[in-house]
């Protein structure tokens, strides 16, 4: 099979030294709308990310920007920054008084593990807490595969081509910081083209698997029935947030079963709430510490998602026709390795996770993934604000309502994990659970009024 780049450079003749023009010019773009800068320094590699940071470099002298630059090696690129007046440094350290660093180290041709003088070299240039723009993707984060640190931190990557795997989850999208992606004016080409099984899931994309969730409901029965197994004594806020979640989202009819506590709890302020198990989607696990009350549940052929107190392997070994949704350390005990074994390779771990229990997977996270035995759905938001108690319960909420209105176990994931990292990017403070909630019905129901 030819690789991408090998029937755009052979099949159609584009030379790869216009692409670079092309990056080179991007990232110059990029660099000075970032920080207007005076003075800029750039690292370069010996493979073509450095030719891209000299490229760009070029660009930045020629609009009357000063240029340090640290290189692996000389080359004729180099040769000419020199001669315009571009700074050679041959310490990192002198670096220091620029105002943004451009970082060429390593772009998808970099295979770990960089070893110990490169590994010291991305420690130097993370130690000069200058705002960074990486190229392609930040230095010392492989394109796919285990991830491990040192890599560099950037305040902004700008993807060359389409995005890279690893940089859109995990701590590769931690580094990438913001990103932006430029096509290089083949970015349709190379999507049709892209053989890779991971997918970045856009704005658009969720868009519109969310759009087949809307229903125009004759009759509550129409609007989704869901029954919620959530809730115990020392978590009893959990059932509530997922019936809120619900309600607000539109459900025609919720049930919950819990412990007497719990469901009166419920019913006293949602009294619309039915006690006991209904037909339909099912929400099972959110602060339950009755797992008695999962297994029973599980087995039944209705759609459902299973999390938090749900997620015990005697639980999923029962289970049918189910999403999970397992944080790290959810994943790592389900799988009976180590938290920092799952962050390596959060793809691994969620295919893992599929083959050990045969359900569609969640792994939460910072790029929430999506394994449905074929493909991976990445949602490449990382939203510290999700990182915080109750988030989890709102979210198994979403995706039983989107079961209800009869999606694919998959397109529920994708529709709730969107959803959820997109409103809750929104606000400007830390999240208060209820305002949360209401965000999320807000931007949902103002599908109804295109
Ligand atoms: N092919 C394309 O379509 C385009 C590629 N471009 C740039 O080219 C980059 C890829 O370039 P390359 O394939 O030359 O690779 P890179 O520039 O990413 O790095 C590879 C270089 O690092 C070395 N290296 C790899 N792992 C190492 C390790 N662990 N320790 C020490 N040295 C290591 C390699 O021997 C090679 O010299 C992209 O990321 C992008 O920036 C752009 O110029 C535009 C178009
Ligand atoms: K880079």
């Amino acid at each position: 099979m030819k690789s991408i780049e090998s029937i755009l450079f052979e099949d159609y003749q584009v030379e790869p030294a216009a692409l670079m023009e092309v990056a080179g010019r991007s990232v110059a773009e990029q660099v000075v709308s970032l920080a207007n800068p005076k003075t800029v320094g750039v690292v370069a590699g010996k493979g073509n990310n450095g030719g891209d940071a000299l490229t760009c470099a070029r660009f930045l002298l020629d609009r009357g920007i000063n240029v340090k630059v640290f290189s692996l090696e000389s080359s004729v690129r180099l040769t000419y920054l020199l001669d315009e007046g571009a700074v050679v440094c041959k310490d990192i350290k002198q670096l220091q008084d620029c105002d943004v660093l451009v970082d060429g180290l390593f772009g998808y041709g970099f295979r770990p593990p960089a070893g110990e003088a490169y590994a010291t070299l991305i420690n130097e240039m993370n130690a000069l807490s200058l705002p960074v723009v990486s190229i392609d993707m930040p230095s010392g984060l492989p394109a796919e595969g285990m991830v491990e640190e040192p890599i560099v931190q950037a305040e902004l990557t700008v993807f060359l081509g389409l995005p890279k795997v690893n940089a859109v989850t995990g701590l590769g999208l931690m580094r990438s910081g913001r990103f932006v992606l430029d096509g290089l004016g083949y970015g349709r080409f190379l999507e049709s083209h892209a053989e890779s099984l991971a997918y970045s899931i856009e704005s658009t994309d969720a868009e519109k698997i969310m759009a087949s969730g809307i229903a125009m409901p004759y009759h509550k029965r129409e609007a989704g029935l869901v029954s919620v197994v959530a809730g115990s004594e020392h978590f009893p806020g959990a059932a509530l947030l997922v019936v809120k979640t619900l309600l607000l989202m539109g459900a025609g009819l919720v049930y919950i079963k819990s412990d007497q506590h719990v469901e009166e709890l419920v019913i006293s302020e949602f009294p619309q709430v039915v006690r006991g198990d209904g037909p339909g989607a099912k929400v099972i696990g959110p602060g339950l510490e009755d797992v008695s009350l999962a297994l029973s549940m599980a087995a039944t052929d209705f759609p459902k998602v299973i999390d938090a107190g749900g997620l015990r392997s005697e639980v999923l070994e029962h289970a049918k026709n189910a999403v999970i949704t397992p944080h790290e350390g959810e994943a790592a005990r389900l799988l009976n390795t180590s938290v920092e074994e799952v962050r390596r390779n959060r793809y691994n771990a969620a295919k893992r996770l599929y083959e050990r229990f045969g359900h569609v997977v969640l792994l939460k996270g910072p790029g929430t993934i999506i394994y449905d035995g074929q493909r991976w759905l990445v949602i490449p938001i990382n939203e510290p604000r999700l990182a915080t108690g109750g988030t989890g319960d709102v979210l198994s909420g979403l995706i039983g309502f989107f079961l209800s209105r009869g999606m694919t176990l998959a397109d529920a994931a994708v529709s709730a994990a969107y959803l959820h990292a997109k409103c809750a990017s929104e606000f400007s403070t830390g999240l208060n659970l209820n305002k949360f909630i209401e965000r999320i019905a807000e931007s949902w129901w103002a599908h109804y009024d295109r």
